[in-house]
């Protein structure tokens, strides 16, 4: 935790690249469980490192799960699952998800095109809503920051939940994203990599760096 914003360093598919967000203070390590991600890793490779990660809150990052996926995740003992989607994914679909992972550990990501708000019905479901970037072809990992007043929209009208910023932070612009949107739970991903699925200490630490300097109490631009 940063002046009070959490940090969730997502696409690490290495024990270095765990121990690289670690050294930084990340509250939560992300694991893509997605083939077509550049970050993707297989459910082996994560049980093969399990044991060695560091003492954070491990996220599973899948996209429209079948049960049995979800549930072979389930059983590797993750602390939250992070479920990209569809916004035409059938409602008992979704509830199926919540009801294997419980709302308090399921975080929902839609695939929120720009016209579309999160719906109503959802919001029962899960506990924490991650707000990406909308992208036609892609369901994360675009690089691309999204509508932060989309963001804060949401954030303001639903306090009773947690609301997850991502897409495209990075050291350059977290200071913005955090001001415009006051968002207190961050996503990042490419923005800290030497490479698709290679994270870069030097970026991490200028990410967080930045994140200090942005949310000091005497900082005008920063309400707490
Ligand atoms: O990174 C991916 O390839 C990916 C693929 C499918 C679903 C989610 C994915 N990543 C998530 O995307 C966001 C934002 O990433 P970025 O900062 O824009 O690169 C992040 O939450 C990842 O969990």
């Amino acid at each position: 935790m940063i002046n009070g914003v959490r940090l969730k360093v997502c696409g690490l598919t290495s024990l270095v690249d765990a121990e690289a967000a670690d050294a930084i203070g990340a509250d939560a390590l992300g694991f893509i469980f997605y083939p077509k991600s550049p970050r993707g890793i297989t459910l082996t490779q994560f049980a093969a490192m399990k044991d060695r990660l560091p003492p954070r809150k491990k996220v599973a990052v899948c996209v429209e799960p079948s049960a049995p996926e979800l549930a072979a995740l389930v059983g590797l003992g993750f602390d939250h699952y992070q479920i990209h989607f569809g916004t035409e994914t059938p409602f008992p679909i979704m509830a199926g998800w919540s009801h294997l992972t419980g709302r308090n550990r399921l975080w929902l990501a839609p695939k929120l095109p720009p016209e579309q708000d999160v719906k109503p019905d959802w919001l029962p479901l899960a506990d924490t809503f991650l707000l990406d970037t909308f992208h036609a072809d892609k369901f994360g990992g675009t690089g691309e920051t999204g509508d932060w007043a989309k963001f804060k929209r949401h954030r303001d009208t639903h306090p009773g939940k947690t609301w997850i910023l991502s897409g495209g932070l990075k050291p350059d612009n977290v200071a913005a994203a955090v001001s415009a949107t006051g968002a207190k739970f961050l996503d990042v991903n490419s923005g800290v990599e030497l490479s698709p699925g290679v994270k870069d200490p030097a970026r991490l630490k200028a990410l967080v760096l930045a994140l200090h300097h942005a949310t000091k109490q005497d900082n005008p631009s920063y309400s707490a």
